[in-house]
């Protein structure tokens, strides 16, 4: 399924926070949307899992308006792994993970066999089988974190949209996270901070600043020292990955420079 967030702005309180932004997912394909603290990219996420309505544009899902059609359909089609706490009550990881079938059930009907396993086989995707009995809220972070995930893939959705999905996750389980996307037939929008991660795990990045959108491409086309020095005030050297090829960026310390240019 494609998804477009077609010209899509944000004003709350007079003040424009997503300006005219036209991006494009396409059929199975990983699209992370990157840029600096306060950019814009939650907001204009939150316009695509519908915490909010766009004040102008649309995002249309194989063409139709996502605004317009009934939330449930919505719900179906499109899950998200969000920054707003909704792991907040304390039941079980299994019954946690098994609310992602919440959209798919008509009344009070139990989880049926095939659902049950579906289940089972996102917890033990995301190494959290030996949780199922345990109360969510006693659990780490990144523990949680691997629940909401196994969640929203139990929900079996055409469209994951991610923020900052790796937040709490070990290295091994970054990894782990986005490698299950890459083989997923899943349409990705994921917001990263680490543009390391994201440059080897995305088909394609967008760039936000201000609000607007600044750059989009390949990861090669777009991490350029150029755009890490003038979006993110970071001087950096851009290398080639040894083994992938795709660019990773290094930096030391004294790398981050005001906004006036002279060293932070
Ligand atoms: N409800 C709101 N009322 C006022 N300002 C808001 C509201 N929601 C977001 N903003 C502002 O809009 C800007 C963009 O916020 P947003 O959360 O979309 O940024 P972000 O790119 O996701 O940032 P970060 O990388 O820090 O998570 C910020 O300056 C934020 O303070």
């Amino acid at each position: 399924m494609s998804l477009l967030l077609d010209e899509i702005s944000v004003s709350i309180d007079g003040a424009a926070i997503v300006r005219d932004l036209k991006l494009t997912v396409e059929p199975r394909q990983i699209v992370g949307l990157v840029g600096p603290n306060g950019s814009g990219k939650t907001t204009a996420l939150r316009c695509v899992y519908r915490a909010l309505r766009p004040t102008g544009g649309a995002v249309r899902i194989d063409g139709q308006d996502l605004h317009g059609m009934p939330l449930r359909d919505s719900a179906r089609l499109i899950t998200a792994l969000t920054q707003e706490g909704s792991a907040d009550l304390d039941f079980t990881v299994e019954e946690i993970v098994g609310l992602g079938r919440a959209p798919h059930l008509r009344g009070n009907r139990p989880l049926s066999a095939r659902e049950r396993e579906l289940c089972r086989q996102a917890m033990a995707r995301m190494e959290v089988l030996h949780l199922a009995g345990r109360g969510v809220l006693s659990l780490s972070g990144g523990e949680r974190q691997r629940v909401l995930v196994a969640r929203a893939l139990v929900q079996e959705p055409q469209v994951l949209i991610l923020d900052e999905p790796t937040n709490h996750l070990d290295l091994h389980h970054q990894i782990r996270l986005l490698s299950m996307l890459r083989e997923s037939e899943l349409s990705v929008l994921v917001t990263l901070h680490d543009l390391n991660l994201a440059a080897s795990a995305c088909d394609r990045l967008a760039v936000l600043s201000q609000g607007g959108l600044v750059a989009s491409g390949s990861p090669r086309e777009v991490l350029t020292e150029a755009l890490l020095r003038d979006v993110f005030g970071v001087e950096a050297r851009v290398v080639p990955h040894p083994l992938t090829g795709v660019p990773q960026v290094l930096y030391d310390l004294g790398s981050a420079t005001s906004r006036e240019g002279t060293p932070a």
